[in-house]
């Protein structure tokens, strides 16, 4: 590639603002110094037309084999449209959007499964949403082996693309832009520095399977670490998009959060309702909003497999999940027969089950025998909301120990934070509601008589305890809010259902990287 040409390129962007220095707050809540918008490109026409011939240019010098090309929603989605109409290649259009209505793709175009897509891109960091693009278009039976982007941040993306698959092949990287910047006098020796180390200090990925030393540190360490690993499930995270797209992802999990993306809802609403019209019409109304509903089908005054069956059609009408909260914790033989028989066959409708890890591995290869050859999932629970809960340290270490053994089926936990550091694995959390016990300490609610929160956000009479999505989704690194009564108490439970979807889809963004 001419050096020339690109020189001449960074210099337009520095000169157009479509890269700034200064002080700028991430999604993740991180303070960068150096900040890309190439969205402000497209009012330039000439740059446009460079941008796109360089990127093309850079697929070719690759001699990258494709068929056809997409752009990662939005600002690539002009790039490749240039690509293709100058370099006659059929082009896919990838919504970001999911539509409840037509025809409901999420890619838009001619779809010829096997061929291979390019993806294009204008700024990498993570990788996550060219991972993302990718796994849609895999989805439709496309095959994606390259990407091309303007500018990689170099910040872990071409490592965390090749760990998946992909090729990244970039026109500029940050160091190079960098280094022309400062040569021709737009940046001084601070600024160069202060970018430097932020992408030295900031790298998204690091191969899995790496695990801190906890043991021999003094209580202020630990606490540092504690907060450390807090800011980490803030920072640099996965999207849930990426997460489908790991080829370790269990099916059920893979599903999981493709449909959480496309939705756009992290929210599980636990139906603990007495009969199955209250159970429908709740799947009915909550459904477009819901990516799990979790049943307890054995407290339903009139259960039958009707119902069931109308509840899977309303599953397959709203793409959500089912969830039957059986809670599995007998031997083996046992809980194969609690699952696939009985009065319930759980086995035959629902798609997840969850299991207690107390009776040790064997009810695990229990529900293994029955339900995997059906494609179903399990959870496993590693902590419990409520209080006084026997779930020591070592009880979820261990449980998270015997999901790893038996990735063909246990995809994740139920548990109050995540307690497990593959990507792959899902963890939902129950005891939510949208004001914490937080709010207001029980001392203060006994002893200060102006500190008045009502009981049921502090917990139940029965020894429930409530966090927030927020410290749930954002804080604590879980992935999905399980919320009952906070929805099933209110006069218009969709309406809550929808401020509950919101402030846990909004904690999520927070906490997934600018990309
Ligand atoms: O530790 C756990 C495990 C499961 N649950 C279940 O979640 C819901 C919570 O209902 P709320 O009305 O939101 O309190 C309920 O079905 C429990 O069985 C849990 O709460 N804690």
């Amino acid at each position: 590639m001419d050096s020339a040409a690109l020189e001449s390129l960074i210099l337009k962007l520095y000169d157009v603002q479509a890269v700034k220095f200064g002080t700028f707050k991430l999604k993740t809540g991180l303070n960068s110094p150096i900040y890309f918008d190439l969205r402000v490109i497209v009012s330039y026409p000439n740059l446009m037309n460079q941008v796109s011939a360089l990127l093309h240019q850079r697929a070719e010098e690759a001699r990258v084999k494709f068929d056809c090309v997409c752009g990662v929603p939005y600002t690539a989605l002009p790039l490749a449209t240039i690509i293709c109409s100058t370099h006659h290649h059929p082009m896919l259009i990838r919504r970001k959007e999911y539509k409840d209505y037509g025809t409901k793709r999420m890619i838009e175009g001619t779809v010829r499964a096997g061929e291979v897509c390019l993806i294009v891109e204008d700024v990498v960091t993570s990788g996550s949403s060219v991972l993302e693009t990718a796994q849609q278009l895999q989805a439709q039976g496309l095959k994606v082996t390259d990407a091309v982007v303007l500018l990689d941040r170099e910040q872990g993306g071409t490592e965390r693309l090749s760990s998946e698959g992909i090729s990244l092949h970039a026109v500029i990287s940050v160091s190079h832009l960098m280094d022309v910047l400062f040569r021709s006098g737009r940046i001084d020796q601070q600024v160069f520095s202060s970018v430097e180390k932020f992408i030295q200090e900031n790298q998204t990925f690091s191969p899995a399977g790496e695990k801190k030393e906890e043991n021999g540190k003094e209580e202020g360490e630990k606490k540092e670490e504690n907060s450390k690993e807090e800011e980490e499930n803030r920072s640099g995270e996965m999207s849930y998009g990426a997460r489908a797209a790991l080829s370790s992802t269990h099916p059920i999990a893979k599903r999981m959060f493709t449909l959480m993306e496309e939705k756009h809802t992290n929210l599980c609403v636990s139906a603990d309702v007495t009969h199955t019209q209250e159970l429908l019409e709740l799947a009915e109304t909550l459904g477009p909003l819901i990516c799990v509903m979790k049943t307890h089908v054995d407290i339903l005054q009139d259960f039958s497999m009707d119902a069931i069956n109308k509840l899977k059609e309303l599953s397959d009408k709203h793409n959500f999940l089912i969830f039957e909260d059986r809670k599995f914790a007998d031997i083996g033989n046992t809980v194969k027969h609690q699952y696939e028989g009985g009065v319930y066959r759980i086995s035959s409708w629902s798609h997840i089950i969850n299991a207690h890890s107390v009776s040790g591995p064997g009810v695990v290869t229990g529900l293994k025998a029955v339900g995997q050859s059906l494609g179903h999932g399990c959870l496993l629970i590693a902590q419990m909301s409520s209080q006084g809960a026997l779930t020591t340290e070592q009880y979820t270490h261990t449980t998270v120990k015997m999901a790893d053994s038996h990735p063909d089926f246990v995809f994740g936990f139920i548990s109050g934070s995540k307690v497990s550091t593959k990507p792959e694995h899902v963890h939902m959390t129950p005891g939510v509601q949208l004001q914490s016990g937080e709010i207001c300490s029980v001392f203060n609610l006994v002893f200060n008589p102006r500190c008045f929160v009502p009981r049921r956000f502090l917990g139940d009479e029965l020894g429930q305890q409530y966090t927030t999505p927020e410290q749930v989704i954002r804080l604590k690194g879980s992935d999905i809010i399980i919320v009952g009564r906070g929805i099933l108490s209110a006069s218009d439970r969709r309406k809550e259902a929808e401020k509950y979807r919101k402030a846990g889809w909004e904690a999520y963004l927070s906490r997934v990287s600018l990309n």
